[in-house]
C-alpha cells in the first residue's frame, strides 16, 4: 500500500465576522486521503465549504486545527496547516498548482507573460525557446485569440481569465492540481478542452483533488467522489 499524496485529518476551519460579532463555518472535521495518480472529486451545495478545503490546502486559509499531511518531492511529509510560509512558497511555485473561478495575477502582465512566466518555472530561463513554443501551443489549445496575448487581462471576459487561468497552472505539470470549478463559466467546447488536458494530465500521474458543479463534466472522469453538506463530508 502506497503512501498517500495528501491525507486531511480532522481538519476544521471558521471564520470570526467580528463586525457582527458571529462566526461562519467553512469547514468541520473533514478527514480523508488522496492517492498518488488519483483524481478526487468534491461536489455539493454552493457554500457547502468545498473551497474552504481547498483554499486550506494552498494555504490563503489558515485551518483551525487538523493536518493536512502532503508528501512532497522536496521535504517529504509536510504538514501544509504549519509548514513555513517559505516551504509553502516553494510548493506552490513548484510542486502544487491551484486553478480557481478567479485570475490572481499582478497588473501590467499580458497574458502571454503570465503563461511564459510559469512556463518558465518548469523550463528554467537556459529553455526559454522551449518554453515560449509551450506557451503558444498552451495560448492556442485554451483558444486565446492571438490578438490578446499582448493585452493585460483585466479586460478580458470571464470566460477568457478563466481559460488563461487554467493555461497558466497546467503549463507547469504540477504534481499536485487543485481545481475550483475549472469549468464555471466556460462554454462547451472550453469545457471539453480542460476535460481534455485533464485527462491528459491524468495519464502523466497528476494527482488532483477538483471541485465541480458540472456532474455531466465529470463524469468518468474522478476516480473517487465526495459530496459535502454544511460544511462536512455526507
Ligand atoms: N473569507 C471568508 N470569510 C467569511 N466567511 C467565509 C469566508 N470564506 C468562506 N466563508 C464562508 O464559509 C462557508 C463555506 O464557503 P466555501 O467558499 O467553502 O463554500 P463552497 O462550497 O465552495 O461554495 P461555492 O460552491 O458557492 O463556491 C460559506 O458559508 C461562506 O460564506
Amino acid at each position: 500500500m502506497s503512501t498517500p499524496l495528501l491525507s486531511i485529518k480532522d481538519l476544521s476551519k471558521s471564520f470570526v465576522m467580528h463586525n457582527v460579532n458571529r462566526r461562519v463555518m467553512g469547514c468541520q472535521h473533514i478527514s480523508f486521503d488522496v492517492m498518488p495518480g488519483e483524481f478526487v472529486g468534491i461536489t455539493g451545495r454552493s457554500g457547502s465549504g468545498k473551497s474552504t478545503i481547498l483554499r486550506c490546502i494552498w494555504r490563503t486559509n489558515l485551518p483551525e486545527s487538523g493536518s493536512i499531511l502532503y508528501d512532497s518531492a522536496a521535504f517529504g511529509v509536510v504538514d501544509l496547516c504549519t509548514a513555513p510560509e517559505r516551504q509553502m512558497l516553494y510548493l506552490r511555485a513548484n510542486e502544487m498548482g491551484y486553478v480557481s473561478q478567479f485570475l490572481n495575477v499582478l497588473p501590467r502582465q499580458t497574458a502571454y507573460d503570465i503563461v511564459l512566466k510559469s512556463a518558465l518555472e518548469t523550463y528554467g530561463v537556459e529553455r526559454m525557446e522551449e518554453a515560449r513554443e509551450h506557451t503558444e501551443r498552451m495560448l492556442r489549445h485554451f483558444d486565446i485569440a492571438e490578438n490578446l496575448w499582448e493585452l493585460f487581462p483585466r479586460t478580458f471576459s470571464g470566460g477568457e481569465k478563466l481559460r488563461l487561468n487554467i493555461a497558466a497552472a497546467m503549463i507547469k505539470r504540477p504534481r499536485f492540481l487543485l481545481l475550483d470549478e475549472p469549468t464555471a463559466s466556460l462554454d462547451n467546447a472550453s469545457k471539453v478542452k480542460v476535460r481534455e488536458l485533464i485527462e491528459q494530465l491524468k495519464g502523466e500521474g497528476t494527482t488532483m483533488l477538483g471541485i465541480f458543479h458540472d456532474l455531466e463534466f465529470m463524469e468518468g472522469l474522478c476516480d473517487r467522489e465526495f459530496n459535502m453538506q454544511s460544511g462536512v463530508i455526507v
